[in-house]
């Protein structure tokens, strides 16, 4: 029986080092954004060739996640190639892929602030037009769930399905993201942890002034149909985003 990686024709093993390269790139962004402490949070990309993602191994400090220490899993999260054990959240990630085709990419962190409001089990508000632009409303918690099965991953599917946001509060662990690809769900990681610190800085002041539901309609609809430069959105190169 041939195994592991061995198994998959050239086009695939190709898109490994490619992607690879781009998750070990984009695990530097997590430190650069002030999202991690130590070892903790993980970013994954799915390959589009095959039912396969690149994860981080777990564990390990940010200098070490080269290329070559990333390892690539199955959808049902088992290990392929790689030489040292996944990630603890490979399960999440793993029943993410699975049950949303849409995403190519999920990023978990610790920050300080959004799983401030994971601590206190309670939905960001949405009082800020970033909020609006970015998640198209208020940013949700997800349940209390456990490492060691599909739990977490069953809670961010399920509450992701009910909301346009493209994060989750999984509630006393903290954000989870998804994007188009692991760059674009790192976005979303940086985004939530701002309007997670910003809303909290504002209720310290004071009472928080919703905004209109057809109001956030409207900004979401422009965010993600006109703002910007259209195909040319910014991407991570070897200096970093361009
Ligand atoms: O939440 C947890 C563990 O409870 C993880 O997110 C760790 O913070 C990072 O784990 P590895 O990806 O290094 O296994």
């Amino acid at each position: 029986m041939v195994e592991g990686l061995a198994a998959y024709g050239v086009e695939v093993r190709e898109e490994v080092e490619r992607v690879r390269e781009v998750v070990a790139r984009l695990h530097a962004e997590l430190p650069r954004w002030g999202l991690v402490v130590w070892t903790a949070g993980n970013i994954s990309q799915r390959l589009t060739t095959a039912d396969l993602f690149v994860i981080k191994p777990s564990g390990v400090t940010y200098d070490a996640l080269t290329p070559e220490a990333m390892v690539v899993c199955d959808l049902d999260g088992v290990l392929v190639d790689g030489d040292r054990s996944p990630s603890s959240d490979t399960a999440a990630h793993a029943y993410v892929y699975k049950h949303m085709p849409h995403v190519g990419g999920v990023v978990h962190t610790h920050s300080t602030y959004a799983t401030a409001w994971s601590a206190r089990a309670e939905e960001i508000p949405c009082v800020l037009t970033m909020m609006a632009d970015e998640f198209g409303g208020p940013i949700p918690i997800g349940p209390f769930a456990l490492i060691g099965d599909d739990s977490i991953g069953r809670g961010i599917v399920e509450t992701l399905r009910a909301s346009r946001s493209r994060a989750v509060l999984m509630q006393n662990h903290g954000p989870f993201t998804i994007g188009r690809d692991g760059l674009d769900a790192v976005k979303a990681a940086v985004m939530v942890e701002e309007v997670a610190r910003t809303v909290h800085v504002a209720r310290e002041l004071g009472p928080l002034v919703p905004i209109p539901q057809r109001d956030i309609d409207s900004l979401y609809a422009r965010y993600q149909h006109v703002y910007g430069q259209g195909d040319s959105a910014p991407v991570l190169t070897e200096e970093g985003l361009a």
